[in-house]
């Protein structure tokens, strides 16, 4: 068991919390503000313990540079309209400099400030001890917050703890609540679903899992390097044409565990990758040479819905089908549908399956939807999370 904010007294201490604010932004405006409300039970139990409170985050990709469509300021704005109180921000290009000092010292319990955007330095991502020292003396106690982020080793997310006691805030304790529990000690049946585009960063996921679950439910783009390797012609649909023979591979360890792999048994083709372009529903031996797979057919949704209704435990990572184009989401969502309608408990993880949840207004009806997408993988996997392992232990 990992420490939390519970297990330590944080009245009048100076506390910096690594939270994942890495949000989707479109013209400098938030388009989705999921991560900051989900860090917001942590801030608030902080803040009412008298902490006084250091925030910091990455955005983005500036590769060490400060790049200012990077910059925290919408998000400083966001928290402040949240906790209803003004969160300091100073918007260094060196993160931390005599100024920002100037303000963490002069912090009192119960204020909040929030540092730029940590990848406004090269040293965050190579877990510079400098960089993380330079941080770490800003406060008197590490909280890891920064579930979306904890598969990497970086100074704000590692090193730090290498100066300062760190413990666990709640989202990460409640992420790895749930997607520990999914793994290690499921409730069976204890189904998975795989789908999305990312088939090679995603089979390593089923390798593991096969060992793990009762069945596995392979949709979306992965379906077709799966059906490549049973020789079904695919069109001109996504493949990965590396991990073929591992497909085939994935499926000889399946049959061999009496695990039930179910792949769509029917497709949603289209001519071009197109909400408009011309469509044909067919029998998955039947797909024609010049079209592409953009969703499972309807009696693959049925089929897999089938299955969803008969399990105790559910993880989904990935959708069925193209289904930001209205066209191609009916796969997804009847699989959305299933999941919301089934009393299992229901995990999803990854950016583009929770937002699709979301889109069909079903988010309320899931037990946990984790706020990682290539963190929950990893986790789900089986690794250990460099950004988990510096947790304190009870
Ligand atoms: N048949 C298909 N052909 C092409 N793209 C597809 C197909 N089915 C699904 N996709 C695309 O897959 C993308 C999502 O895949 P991805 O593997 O990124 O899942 P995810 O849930 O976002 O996980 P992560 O957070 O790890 O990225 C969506 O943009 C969707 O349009
Ligand atoms: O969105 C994510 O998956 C996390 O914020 C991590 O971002 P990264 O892939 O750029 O490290």
């Amino acid at each position: 068991m990992k420490k939390t904010i519970r297990d330590i007294d944080v009245k009048g201490k100076k506390v910096i919390a690594r939270c994942d604010f890495n949000v989707p932004m479109q013209e400098g405006r938030i388009t989705d503000d999921t991560r900051i409300r989900a860090a917001l039970p942590t801030i608030e139990y902080l803040l009412e313990h008298d902490a006084a409170l250091i925030l910091m985050s990455h955005m983005g990709r500036p590769k060490g540079e400060p790049k200012m469509e990077f910059t925290l300021a919408p998000v400083a704005e966001r928290l402040s309209e949240y906790l209803k109180k003004e969160v300091k921000f100073k918007s260094s290009p060196t993160v931390v400099d005599d100024e920002v000092k100037k303000m963490a010292a002069e912090l009192k319990p119960g204020e909040v400030m929030l540092l730029e955007n940590v990848r406004f330095r090269k040293e965050e991502t190579e877990n510079d001890p400098g960089f993380a020292k330079e941080l770490a003396s800003l406060a008197e106690l590490f909280v890891q917050e920064a579930f979306g982020t904890a598969h990497r080793a970086h100074a704000s997310t590692a090193g730090i703890a290498d100066y300062l006691p760190a413990v666990s805030g709640f989202l990460i304790e409640k992420e790895v609540k749930f997607l520990g529990s999914a793994v290690e000690d499921p409730k069976r049946p204890f189904v998975a679903i795989m789908g999305g585009a990312k088939v090679g960063d995603k089979i390593p996921v089923i390798r593991n899992l096969i060992s793990r679950v009762d069945t596995l439910i392979i949709g979306g783009g992965m379906a077709y390097t799966f059906y490549k390797a049973m020789g079904l012609e695919i069109g001109t649909s996504i493949l990965d044409a590396d991990n073929v023979g591992l497909a085939g591979e994935l499926m000889k360890q399946a049959e061999e565990a009496g695990v039930k792999m179910l792949l769509p048994v029917d497709v949603v083709c289209a001519a071009a990758f197109e909400n408009d372009a011309e469509t044909v529903t067919v029998d998955r031996d039947k797909m024609p040479a010049d079209m592409m797979g953009m969703d499972i057919g309807p009696k693959s949704a049925e089929l897999f819905a089938e299955e969803i209704g008969k399990a105790a435990t559910v993880v989904w990572n990935g959708p069925m089908g193209v289904f930001e184009m209205p066209n191609f989401a009916e796969g997804t969502k009847k699989v959305a549908e299933a999941l919301a309608a089934s009393d299992a408990i229901t995990v999803i993880g990854g950016g583009d399956s929770a937002a699709a949840v979301e889109q069909f207004g079903l988010a309320d009806k899931m037990t946990h939807i984790s706020t990682g997408g290539g963190a929950s993988l990893e986790f789900l996997e089986g690794k250990t999370l460099p950004g988990i392992a510096v947790i304190q232990d009870k």
